[in-house]
């Protein structure tokens, strides 16, 4: 009868999947089951005997969690990580409770784990997931508020940093004049590891209009050739806004696993990031593109007057904060009417935008041309010694005056400029003040004879 209940009692024992072991008041294995020798890779006669927290990641905590059970009578869910002799680490929790011997002492501790391996990755995962929801979500909120596509590219870079950590990456923009890729900015290595500027054509994130992924696992992907060799597997996440092409994420990573679910994982965490990254940059490039339109006057190409307005009062207060000179010119062709009488308004246009194209090509620094209106220019320097700037001018003149210019057969007559310039502070406080004492140095001029350059006289009133 004995012999039955303890062949039925370790059936029992035995057909548990969970590691059950039991262990003397000294801590020594007395007794465990298949499951114990499966979770441990060592064999029950190597077990039996042997000190129970050695097969623990954290053998203290194993014998902490021991003396427990030892002083309350049992422990429940006591955490704990099991090395199997392969390396491979099984996160359980523990259930143990005192047994007594025939005379009611406490003879050791029978002790239950329950794998929750599997539990604690949904866990990370799931805690992984929340977070990078909440990066991305914040990503866009900040894309939002961005008013310049340079602003943007920080942004994005930082996100991209956390949501794939340890990686290396880079983005570009599309440069339409050239229709190349140019590295905007990068992270996890220096910018020169990565290629400065390809086509989109060397892409095949780009060719396809979705996102790349090669070196990865088993996948047959073709490696772009924009990709130096020897590199680790990667990502290239091509920004398409309205089918048109803005840039390109570019991400060498290490990817979690080779599993397929671990691998699906983060092409979803990197297709949010890039829809959200996508509208963004439409929308800044977008805007970017009207204000461009909105600051430039389309028959030259030059800034217009309400661009100049604004960059004068700006850059007012920044020589008043510095304590340094601005110049303001007034530059107007001569007799420009007779262009017009003479050879047709499309011969007048040709004069302004060759006139125009000589005066941007003057600039130097951070000078400014625009088209104040009909014939008439501004140019703007900041941070002048009188005299140097003067020359400059004058040189202006000199070089507009030595244009030689045709319009179909007809040879164009000498194209003249006058100059009147006002600076400031000397010749005035204000973007108003100084204009109008432009204006009255240019009507000097003009008065004088036109083709020269004439400087606002100190003396009189703007009024
Ligand atoms: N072709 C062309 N002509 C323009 C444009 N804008 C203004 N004009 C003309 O420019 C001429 C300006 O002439 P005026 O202001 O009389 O002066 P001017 O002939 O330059 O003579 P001064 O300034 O006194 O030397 C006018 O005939 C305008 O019609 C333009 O965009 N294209």
């Amino acid at each position: 009868m004995k012999n039955l209940k303890t062949s039925y009692a370790r059936s029992l024992i035995e057909a548990s999947l969970d590691p059950l072991v039991t262990i003397s008041a000294e801590g020594k294995i007395m007794d465990v089951n298949s499951a114990t020798e499966k979770v441990t890779g060592v064999p029950r006669q190597q077990l039996i005997g042997s000190d129970f927290s050695t097969y623990f990641t954290d053998p203290q905590k194993a014998r902490d969690g021991y003396r427990l059970a030892f002083s309350q009578g049992k422990v429940t869910d006591y955490p704990l990580a099991i090395c199997h002799t392969s390396g491979q680490i099984t996160e359980v929790m523990y259930n143990a409770s005192v047994y007594r011997d025939d005379k009611g002492d406490v003879a050791g501790i029978f002790a239950a784990a329950r794998d929750v391996t599997a539990l604690k990755k949904a866990q990370t995962e799931l805690e992984a997931a929340i977070l990078h929801m909440q990066l991305i979500r914040e990503m866009t909120d900040l894309l939002q508020s961005c008013q310049k596509m340079d602003e943007a590219y920080p942004i994005i870079k930082a996100a991209l940093v956390r949501l794939f950590a340890d990686s290396v990456g880079g983005l570009y923009m599309l440069d339409a004049a050239s229709n190349s890729l140019v590295l905007a900015d990068a992270w996890g290595c220096g910018e020169s590891e990565l290629e400065a500027v390809f086509t989109p054509d060397e892409c095949w994130g780009m060719r396809r209009g979705c996102i790349h992924m090669a070196r990865v696992g088993q996948s047959i992907n073709p490696v772009c050739s924009h990709v130096k060799p020897g590199t680790s597997p990667y990502l290239c996440i091509p920004l398409l806004a309205h089918s048109r092409a803005l840039g390109l994420i570019y991400i060498e990573h290490r990817f979690t696993s080779g599993h397929p679910e671990d691998i699906q994982r983060e092409l979803s965490i990197a297709e949010a990031a890039a829809d959200s990254a996508r509208l963004a940059l439409a929308n800044l490039s977008l805007r970017e593109e009207l204000h461009e339109l909105s600051i430039r006057d389309p028959l030259t190409g030059l800034f217009n007057r309400r661009f100049l307005e604004e960059v004068l009062d700006r850059e007012l207060l920044r020589m008043s904060r510095c304590g340094k000179m601005l110049a303001v010119a007034m530059v107007d062709i001569d007799h420009f009417k007779i262009f017009n009488d003479n050879y047709g308004h499309d011969a007048g246009d040709e004069v302004l935008k060759k006139t125009a194209q000589l005066m941007n090509g003057f600039r130097e620094g951070s000078d400014m041309v625009c088209r104040f209106g009909g014939e008439e220019f501004v140019v703007v320097t900041t941070e002048i010694q009188p005299d140097k700037i003067l020359q400059r001018l004058d040189a202006l003149r000199v070089a507009i005056e030595s244009l030689s210019l045709k319009f179909g057969n007809h040879q164009l007559p000498q194209v003249t400029v006058s100059i009147g310039v006002a600076i400031y502070p000397v010749h005035g406080g204000n973007r108003l003040d100084l204009l109008t004492r432009a204006d009255q140095a240019l009507y000097v001029a003009k008065e004088a004879g036109r083709n020269r350059l004439v400087v606002a006289d100190e003396e009189a009133d703007p009024g």
